[in-house]
């Protein structure tokens, strides 16, 4: 069914809906559901019974009563099965979790081959996020056709290498659009990389006017004023549908400090070495007897992945 259609009275009798968050503002949800877009309020007990930061959030899968010309209320959140979210300082030095997507399916990791210059330390930062949310990640090369296909390649193969995919993508010649576009389909994808890179061009030839608003709007709001962006889900039109979220994605959650056991982890090709370091604490970075330091000298991990290992784990950078 359409989005905008609202529902005629008689079927509030019905019962419950199952929908899907979209937006979220001001404790207004609009919730899609097989019987089109509904303006939702949270029933009072479900504000009582879940945390504050994590109500209800985009991507929410919810239950809802029809109370009103396309208004209803929820009056549950399905458990959710993946979650992108920001670790904020909370109260007493302790972190919370500020969940900013429900139910990511991916998370596309936007760069430029050129224009701006191919930056691996910030794929590599973007990587570990992903791997510590126990999101898939799926890197977008774009621009390809400023530096050619062969070039493009070389700069990402490391990374096909250690497993991750990389769709190579031009708004000019057209290549990987129609590939990208299969691989959003029936997902929530969230869509990330700095300013410059191509989203908007890209989105916009997978689905014309598919636009994400987000740089626009935070630089709207920013002014003077706090940012008080607004997350969206964009409904694809597509057969099979999907939905790519409008956030400032995974740009604002920062980095925040992971013990070494952890990032290591989160370098997925250290993990076959992760146990064979003599020290069972081993941060790989100057213990003797290193196994992840043994794989760089036989070239089994780059060189480049190991040196973004060793600067996040030198970085002081918190929350
Ligand atoms: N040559 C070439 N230029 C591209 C390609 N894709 C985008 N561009 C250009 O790159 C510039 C930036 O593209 P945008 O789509 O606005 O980038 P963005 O990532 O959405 O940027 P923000 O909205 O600032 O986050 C524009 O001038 C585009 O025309 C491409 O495949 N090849
Ligand atoms: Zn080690």
């Amino acid at each position: 069914m359409e989005i905008g259609q609202t529902v005629s009275a008689p079927e509030t009798k019905t019962g419950r809906l199952i929908g899907t968050v979209l937006r979220a503002q001001s404790g207004f949800f609009w919730v899609l559901t097989e019987q089109g877009l509904l303006e939702c309020r949270l029933r009072g007990r479900l504000k009582k019974e879940r945390q504050a930061t994590d109500l209800v959030v985009i991507g929410d899968q919810v239950e809802v009563v029809l109370v009103g010309y396309g208004q209803g209320a929820i009056e549950a959140v399905l458990p959710r099965r993946s979650q992108l979210a920001r670790r904020a300082a909370g109260s007493r030095g302790a972190y919370k979790e500020d969940v900013i997507v429900a139910n990511v399916d991916q998370v596309l990791l936007v760069f430029a081959c050129a224009k701006p210059e191919f930056t691996p330390r910030m794929l590599d930062r973007y990587l570990v996020i992903c791997e510590h949310s126990e999101l898939p990640a799926i890197i977008v090369a774009t621009k390809i056709d400023l530096v050619g296909r062969e070039v493009a390649e070389s700069l990402f193969r490391p990374y096909e290498q250690i497993g991750y995919p990389v769709v190579y993508t031009s708004i000019i010649s057209g290549e990987g659009i129609a590939d990208l576009r299969d691989r959003l389909i029936g997902k929530i994808s969230v869509v990330t990389g700095k300013s410059g890179v191509g989203k908007s061009s890209l989105l916009n030839a997978i689905q014309p006017g598919l636009n994400l608003r987000t740089g626009e709007v935070s630089e709207r709001l920013t002014k003077g004023r706090h940012t008080t962006t607004v997350a969206e889900l964009i409904p694809l039109t597509m057969p099979g549908g999907g939905y790519v979220a409008d956030t400032p994605g995974i740009r604002e959650i920062g980095l925040w400090k992971l013990p070494a056991r952890d990032l290591a982890w989160c370098f997925r090709e250290f993990r076959p070495f992760l146990r064979d370091c003599y020290f069972a604490g081993c941060t790989h970075l100057h213990e003797p007897d290193c196994a992840v330091r043994a794989a760089v000298e036989r070239g089994e991990i780059t060189p480049e992945r190991y040196d973004s290992y060793v600067r996040l784990m030198n970085s002081d950078e918190e929350g």
